[in-house]
């Protein structure tokens, strides 16, 4: 045998040895053998010649005894494993070669277990001297190992199927990874084996960011978990779910796994499912300012109509020119507080304004400046009654005040004069300056009535006996008033009466030539054989007529009255020119134009026989429409003039613009044009005004020979007044006439 060290000694003693140091060398190797972690034996012609314990124990013996002399045979499974491992051996074992193998064997109650046998010939040149075997019992680590591999076996099973990419990274590249891990990325497992993790990463920043970011993670040995972007092979990017951890946090050199899930459709759908959310939002949030806009405009609507009810209840309840409340209003308060004052044993009363002359400025200033005007006095009367009264207009120029809780005369006395006094200061509308004053009727409850119309009807009635008695003028009711009233009314209606049973009859008032002194016109003026009344003069009936339309009638029939008596005289051999006064109502007669002209030609007259006289007031009404139709009434040739000239507001503009043929100074600046040196100077004016305007001038009211002098002086055309004779019936005027005209002739004659 060899010296080798790790050889096994052999026992000389079957052999034959008796020295001493042959034995104590013996001594040493059985007490190696016996101590020795592994099992050894000397098999000599497939026999066991000795083992150890070891050997013994690992085999299920008892001692090393019990196997002395035993088969080898008797160490295997079975009798084709034993030879099998003879075969394999011996070859090598004949080498002087160690032969080295892993077995499974046999224990002494059958059971199987794996061995590490490592055997060597004692002599390879000497089979016959038999070889050492030493055994290993490797059964647990051989099923450890087996177990291990199972292990790894199924881990690499669980790895290659997971369904999740898993990989292992050891300094930020690939150790390992899974194949879905690959196929998640677009690669094989292979290809990414060693590869930098940046691979994966949209670029160089977010690969660095990513890395600072989870490395204080797994430096402390936490796991963490996000969703990144990545790109595959192919350049797409998915997204994935990544859970990571340290393999060993203690040692960050063993790297980290990742365990990846392609969340891309999830990721997809969860951002479809944002956007549709959002797009969903987006309508909502629509659909909300929508609604809202809706809801704002709904109630914008609501705002509006609430305003437009309140502005219609408004202009239900007031007046539109002046914002004052209006009739309705009025009656509503006063009940109101007719009710009160009845509860309370309280006097109310009420008050019944009416401008004076109103209608005549409103004619003469025009509409436009009336409605000023009008504006103003409203703004006047508010302002001067108390904040519990109401002041309400009712009519064009009709106010109505309500003054409750009224405790004597005096007190409604009072409250009248500050409201007159109100209306006292000169008002400025345009370039006029004008001074307005009231009458003013009163009612007072109990006294004169219990409800609103009666209160308000009395107030009225008593209001026309104030305006009666002058301007400015205040008259409290009482019940003779009402009888007054009904005259009017009786009067009205003895006009329609009239007009159907010719009760009415024209007079003729002379218009003199100054220079000549002969009569060379006539004005026609209207009187009314009332029955058991006399002869009603026109100044109480024309205005009534015009109030009640009434005037448009009794216009025609003057018209045509006119005509059929200068019909008449021209029959005679007599051409008088007759003037005859018109009213407004007449003018605003689409027709009249065609009913004068037809009116002439019935009567076989030359247009320039009829001359009409206008108001001033008339004229400065509807400027535009009366400028039209007097040029018509020109172009056919009849004569215009203005009467009453100087009492109205016509401005030298507009007497240019009509197409006028005289001015008749009003009487009121001759009456006293000897006495009163300013109406000598008016009418000086208004005839040199004339003169220049080219008009001819008649002076109205003569009834002086110092008045006619003096108008003379002046330079004026024609005169017509008492002084040469009254209105006349025609037949006198014709007699008057053919008087002067006779006289005229004896003249001659002389
Ligand atoms: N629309 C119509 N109006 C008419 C008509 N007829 C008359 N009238 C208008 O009625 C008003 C009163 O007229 P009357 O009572 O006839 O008075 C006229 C004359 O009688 C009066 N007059 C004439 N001379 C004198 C005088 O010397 N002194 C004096 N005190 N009075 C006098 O003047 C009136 C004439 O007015 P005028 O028309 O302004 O020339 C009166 O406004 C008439 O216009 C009619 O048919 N239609």
């Amino acid at each position: 045998m060899n010296n080798d060290n790790n050889e096994l000694k052999i026992d000389l003693t079957p052999y034959g040895s008796g020295t001493a140091s042959a034995s104590s060398l013996l001594n040493e190797h059985q007490i190696i053998l016996d101590n020795a972690g592994v099992g050894i034996c000397f098999v000599l012609d497939r026999r066991i010649q000795r083992c150890n314990h070891q050997f013994a124990q690992i085999h299920g013996y008892a001692s090393a005894d019990d196997m002395r002399g035993m088969t080898s045979m008797s160490l295997y499974p079975d009798a084709a494993s034993h030879k099998a491992l003879g075969q394999a051996a011996y070859p090598i074992l004949a080498r002087g070669e160690r032969y080295q193998t892993e077995r499974l064997m046999r224990r002494q109650d059958g059971s199987r277990f794996w061995c590490r046998l490592t055997g060597k010939m004692v002599e390879p040149s000497q089979p016959e001297q038999g070889s050492i075997w030493i055994v290993e019992d490797i059964d647990e680590q051989r099923k450890a190992s087996e177990e291990l591999k199972t292990l790894s076996h199924y881990q690499q099973l669980i790895l290659d199927h997971a369904m999740v990419g898993i990989v292992f990274l050891q300094n930020r590249h690939v150790t390992s990874c899974n194949r879905r891990f690959a196929e998640m990325l677009g690669y094989t497992p292979q290809e990414l084996q060693g590869v930098s993790s940046r691979t994966w990463y949209p670029n160089k920043d977010r690969w660095e960011e990513m890395g600072q970011y989870y490395g204080k993670f797994l430096a402390k040995g936490l796991s963490f978990r996000t969703e990144i972007e990545l790109v595959r092979k192919n350049g797409k990017h998915i997204w994935c779910d990544v859970c990571s951890k340290a393999i060993a946090p203690e040692d960050p050199s063993q790297g980290s796994i990742w365990i990846m899930l392609d969340v891309t459709d999830r990721h997809a759908s969860e951002q479809a499912l944002l956007d549709a959310h959002q797009a969903l939002e987006q309508r909502v949030e629509e659909r909300t300012r929508k609604l809202e806009q809706v809801v704002s405009d709904l109630h914008h609507e609501i705002e509006e109509r609430i305003l437009a009810e309140e502005r219609i209840r408004h202009l239900a309840q007031h007046d539109g020119l002046t914002g004052l409340p209006n009739r309705d209003l009025f009656q509503q308060r006063l009940e109101d507080h007719l009710e009160q004052s009845r509860a309370r044993g309280e006097q109310l009363a009420v008050l019944f304004i009416d401008l004076d002359r109103f209608k005549h400025i409103n004619d003469s200033l025009g509409h436009h400046e009336g409605d000023i005007l009008l504006k103003s006095i409203a703004e006047r009367l508010r302002q001067a009654i108390d904040g519990d009264n109401t002041v309400a207009r009712i009519g064009g120029d009709e106010f109505v005040v309500m003054l409750p809780n009224i405790r004597s005369d005096r007190e409604i006395e009072n409250a009248v004069t500050a409201l007159q006094t109100a209306l006292q200061p000169t008002l400025n509308i345009g370039l006029h300056e004008l001074r307005i004053s009231c009458s003013t009727g009163i009612a007072v409850f109990p006294a004169d009535g219990a409800t609103p119309q009666t209160l308000i009807q009395h107030a009225d009635t008593a209001m026309y006996r104030a305006k009666a008695q002058g301007r400015n003028r205040f008259q409290f009711y009482n019940h003779q008033l009402d009888r007054e009233q009904l005259e009017r009314v009786e009067l009205e209606n003895a006009l329609f009466h009239a007009l159907k049973h010719e009760e009415f009859e024209l007079y003729y008032q002379p218009q003199v030539d100054i220079k000549t002194g002969l009569i060379d016109g006539a004005e026609a003026l209207i009187r009314w054989n009332r029955p058991d009344h006399g002869m009603v003069s026109p100044g109480s009936f024309i205005p009534l007529a015009e109030e009640c339309g009434l005037i448009g009638d009794i216009g025609d029939w003057v018209l045509e009255q006119a005509c059929a008596q200068m019909h008449h005289w021209q029959q005679n051999g007599i051409h008088l020119r007759v003037s005859v006064n018109l009213s407004a109502l007449q003018l605003e007669d689409p027709d009249f134009c065609e009913h004068v002209a037809d009116c002439l030609q019935r009567y076989g007259l030359e247009p320039d026989q009829l001359e009409l006289e206008l108001t001033e007031s008339i004229l400065m009404k509807h400027v535009d429409q009366t400028t039209s139709l007097l040029s018509q009434l020109d172009a056919m040739g009849v004569h215009l003039s203005i009467d009453d000239f100087g009492t109205g507001y016509s401005s030298l503009s507009y007497l240019k613009r009509f197409p006028l043929d005289k001015l008749k100074i009003d009487q009121s600046f001759v009456r006293e044009i000897s006495v009163d040196q300013d109406d000598a100077v008016i009418c000086r004016t208004i005839i040199s005004m004339a003169e220049n305007l080219n008009l001819k001038v008649t002076a109205e009211g003569v009834e002086e020979a110092q008045q006619l002098a003096l108008l003379a002086e002046f330079g004026c055309h024609q005169y017509q007044g008492y002084l040469f004779s009254k209105p006349l019936p025609a037949s006198e005027l014709l007699a008057l006439y053919q008087q002067q005209q006779r006289e005229a002739a004896q003249v001659y004659v002389i």
